[in-house]
């Protein structure tokens, strides 16, 4: 195995790991959007995502990660937020 192909096999495995807590995350996104269908909550608090944002990007151990950090966990919570809209619609 070449070095190229070393560091491939890596990012795979953190690939995998990374696709697992996704999936975990999705799954409690669901949860929230069924508790917010039952308790009449909007959809939408983007307070929290805000918070969720600011942690992501001030965590970074490397500076010249946080706007990438950022940018990674503004994707995310718009994708949990469409999925719980999704699910949300089909439950009407
Ligand atoms: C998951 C929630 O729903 C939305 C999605 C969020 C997220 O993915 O972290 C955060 C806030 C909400 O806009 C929530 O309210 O906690």
């Amino acid at each position: 195995m070449n070095q190229l192909q070393a560091y491939r096999k890596e990012i795979d495995a953190i690939d995998e790991q990374l696709i697992h807590l996704f999936n975990e995350r999705m799954d409690i996104a669901r949860s929230i959007a069924l508790f917010k269908l039952k308790n009449d909550h909007k959809i939408l608090d983007g307070k929290r995502e805000q918070d969720i944002i600011r942690k992501a990007r001030d965590q970074s151990a490397r500076a010249e990660l946080r706007p990438y950090q950022e940018s990674l966990f503004k994707h995310l919570v718009t994708l949990s937020r469409d999925y719980q809209k999704l699910l949300i619609n089909k439950c009407k």
